[in-house]
């Protein structure tokens, strides 16, 4: 299973330092949606540059006009972008339009779809996506009761390709694993522990092991 890190933070110097602390143990470097949105998408080239052996991932959320925006971010070096999963599938058919164009992936991010989810991951795998993110966002996670448990019990029900974001742990990584997972996604774990390298390092090994 891969690792990818969300480097959710607000500028271009603090996601390069940021990465620089973690790209040896991970596989994918993912720029958050807050980062594209506030730095802009000149930051995913600045990441691609400096790190050109790592895949870059563009975390846009697009929810309209599919391949205009995600062929923006292939433009730019990115070699993943997100779609999401709630829209119009004219949208998703036109990113991965995108994604042939450029011969890069497009990832469908099923945040914010609870009820009749594992249906819905079935139709936009049916899309062309490479694979479909299993997703509880920051606001779900911040909820009483928040358990990753039941993304990880959609991902081994759909039956197709699918990484798991959802304040992925150290403590949840191996079951992200066992469930099949093809990547594992983790922001906060990494972003807010004291030594982000350590803590990437310790992902890796349970994303291996
Ligand atoms: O896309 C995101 C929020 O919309 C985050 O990047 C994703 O949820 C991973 O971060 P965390 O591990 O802190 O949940």
């Amino acid at each position: 299973m891969q690792l990818q890190v969300a480097l959710d933070v607000l500028d271009l110097p603090s996601a390069l330092t940021l990465a620089n602390q973690v790209s040896e143990h991970v596989d994918i470097l993912e720029l958050g949606t807050p980062l594209v949105k506030s730095a802009g998408i000149a930051a995913v080239s600045a990441i691609k540059a400096a790190h050109p052996d790592k895949l870059v991932f563009a975390d846009l959320k697009t929810a309209d006009a599919g391949e205009l925006e995600a062929g923006l971010a292939f433009e730019a070096g990115a070699d993943l972008v997100t779609v999401m999963g709630t829209v119009d599938d004219d949208t998703i058919r036109g990113a991965v339009a995108a994604g042939r164009k450029y011969g890069k992936q497009v990832v469908a991010d099923m945040i914010g779809v609870v009820d009749g989810r594992v249906a819905r991951i079935r139709e936009v795998a049916k899309l062309g996506v490479s694979f479909v993110e299993i997703h509880a966002g920051l606001d779900e996670q911040a909820r009483p009761g928040y358990s990753i448990q039941q993304l990880l019990e959609d991902g081994r029900l759909a039956g197709v390709p699918f990484s798991i974001a959802g304040g992925v742990k150290v403590d949840t990584i191996g079951a992200v694993r066992e469930a099949g997972a093809v990547v594992a996604v983790a922001g906060g774990a990494i972003y807010n522990a004291t030594d982000p390298g350590a803590a990437a390092a310790e992902l890796k090994k349970h994303a291996t092991r």
